[in-house]
């Protein structure tokens, strides 16, 4: 029996149920498909390219040495899957479940037709905690718990030869019509398992101390978001490893950041399957009462301003630009961002998700679409959290090594005025090289008045529509996606905080 195992974002032979179930049956055709439609879209980039093509080549080594190399086939999927299922007599294709784009669901929809008319059986089995055709969250955690400790797939040992096919990625590159500027430094795709060992070993132990930290997030995060978005880590994998850590660990600072990064790969599920229960929120707001809040306000130069980091406000631009040259930025900074650009810059989440969905090397559509509705504040079950970036930046980056480090025009300023750089008087700003609307951008709007506005608004049109239906869009909101670790009780005190702001 032939069988094709067609990898998606699931780059890896460990824990793969899919080469595994097809390797016991027969021979296997193990296939990745680049699909010129899928990156065209607008939450594309090929900075993901950038981070998925070296993958790719580890994944093909991995699978030759196994026996079988991988077939790397550019075209639209069904077209693919025809013809190689016609020429190499597959019997059956396996892969992951995929909770993607719009996009990638029709696509999935057409594959399935497509195979139910060649009568080819698709098996696809799950690879996060993440359960299709869910009714509500009730027994969400206690699924997910079994999943996660549930034993991973046995390893593929060897593959029988059953075709070579010469592929070159760079004859097969792609292109996009416009696109931002590749990478300047990207993470190594090549280095899941040395990031992993490195983190559980040494790194985790400054984990909980410096995950808001601009300048020592990015060495004492895991950073292993692309490697599991892109499946080269098996996340029940690295959740069943970092709990055997912290259960051998005696030491109380490490054993804290394995617990909290532990507790963190269950969010990555927890926040996946609200876009798998719901995949209308990558369009529209999860609480659809939010419609009509800050469609009609968009105003592009405020747009632009915050997409090039030229805010004029430095924790803000220094954000971006760091996320524009290396794809990855610490949890707290992208809410930052998007909170800054929701309330402050009253803009409309969808653009907001967009431009970052192609900045961030990890893209996955699963979290990013769920947190954006989060910091946004149109979930109406989350409290509504609007950071003031000057206490951000005096807080987080006290000594501004981040900011000079991405804000080359701030490096002679004295910390006294760098998180304040536009109150700095004329003659400071000559003497630091600093000149404020010459060298760097005065404050795109006045922080004081920004804030006030958008609480304004904010309660104006809760006031408005606070009314029994808004109440039971609110109820269905917390049915359908609020975790159900804490009693309901005390989440649903919780959910009334609708006017909490995080000064
Ligand atoms: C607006 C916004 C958009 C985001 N978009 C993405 C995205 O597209 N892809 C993505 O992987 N993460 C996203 N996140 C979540 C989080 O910021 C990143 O997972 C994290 O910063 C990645 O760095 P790390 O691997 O070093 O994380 P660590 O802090 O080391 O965490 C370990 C892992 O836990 C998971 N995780 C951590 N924080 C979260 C969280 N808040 N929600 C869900 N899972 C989490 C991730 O898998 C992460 O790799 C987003 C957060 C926000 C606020």
């Amino acid at each position: 029996m032939n069988t094709l195992v067609w990898f998606k974002r699931d780059l890896r032979i460990d824990d793969h149920q899919p080469l595994y179930q097809a390797a016991k049956a027969g021979a296997v055709l193990p296939v990745y498909i680049i699909e010129p439609d899928y990156w065209q879209q607008s939450d594309v980039s090929l900075r993901h390219w950038q981070f998925i093509a070296p993958a790719l080549q580890q994944l093909n080594q991995q699978l030759t040495a196994l026996g079988q190399p991988l077939l790397i086939v550019k075209g639209p999927a069904t077209i693919v899957l025809r013809q190689l299922c016609q020429q190499f007599a597959i019997s059956r294709v396996c892969s992951h479940e995929e909770t993607g784009n719009l996009w990638t669901y029709q696509r999935d929809l057409a594959v399935a037709r497509l195979l139910h008319e060649l009568n080819i059986p698709w098996q696809q089995y799950r690879q996060f905690a993440v359960f299709r055709k869910l009714n509500n969250r009730d027994n969400w955690f206690t699924l997910a718990d079994s999943w996660l400790k549930s034993p991973p797939v046995a390893s593929v040992t060897a593959l029988p030869f059953l075709t070579t096919v010469q592929w070159n990625l760079t004859e097969l590159a792609l292109s996009r019509k416009t696109d931002l500027p590749l990478c300047s430094t990207v993470q190594d795709a090549t280095a899941a398992k040395h990031t992993f060992d490195s983190f559980i070993s040494a790194r985790c132990l400054s984990y909980r101390q410096h995950i808001s930290l601009p300048a020592k997030a990015i060495h004492s995060c895991s950073r292993l978001s692309p490697y599991i978005s892109y499946g080269q880590l098996s996340l029940r994998q690295l959740q069943q490893h970092s709990f055997m850590a912290l259960k051998h660990s005696t030491e109380q600072r490490k054993q804290q950041g394995l617990q909290a990064f532990f507790s963190r790969l269950r969010w990555h599920c927890h926040f996946m399957q609200k876009l798998e229960d719901e995949p209308a929120i990558e369009f529209f707001n999860m609480h659809r009462g939010f419609d009509g809040l800050r469609e009609n306000d968009f105003n592009p130069v405020l747009f632009q301003a915050w997409q090039n980091g030229q805010t004029g406000y430095p924790l803000i631009d220094a954000a971006m630009r760091s996320l524009l040259a290396t794809g990855w930025l610490h949890f707290r900074a992208r809410a930052m961002l998007v909170a800054f650009a929701s309330y402050h810059l009253w803009l409309h989440w969808r653009p907001l998700a967009l431009h970052l969905a192609q900045c961030f090397i990890d893209y996955e559509p699963g979290i990013h679409y769920p947190q954006i509705q989060m910091q946004a504040g149109t979930t109406g079950i989350n409290p509504n959290r609007m950071y003031n970036p000057v206490k951000q930046s005096q807080q987080k980056d006290a000594d501004g090594r981040f900011i000079r480090q991405w804000l080359p025009e701030l490096h002679q300023v004295p910390d006294s005025w760098l998180h304040t750089p536009w109150l700095m008087p004329a003659a400071l700003q000559l003497r630091y090289s600093c000149v404020i609307g010459r060298d760097y951008p005065a404050p795109i709007v006045d922080l004081q008045q920004a804030q006030q506005q958008a609480r304004a608004r904010l309660s104006q049109w809760l006031q408005q529509h606070n009314k029994p239906d808004w109440q039971q869009l609110k109820q269905a909101v917390f049915v359908r996606h609020a975790s159900r670790k804490r009693p309901a009780t005390q989440k649903k005190l919780a959910c009334r905080d609708q006017l909490s702001f995080d000064w």
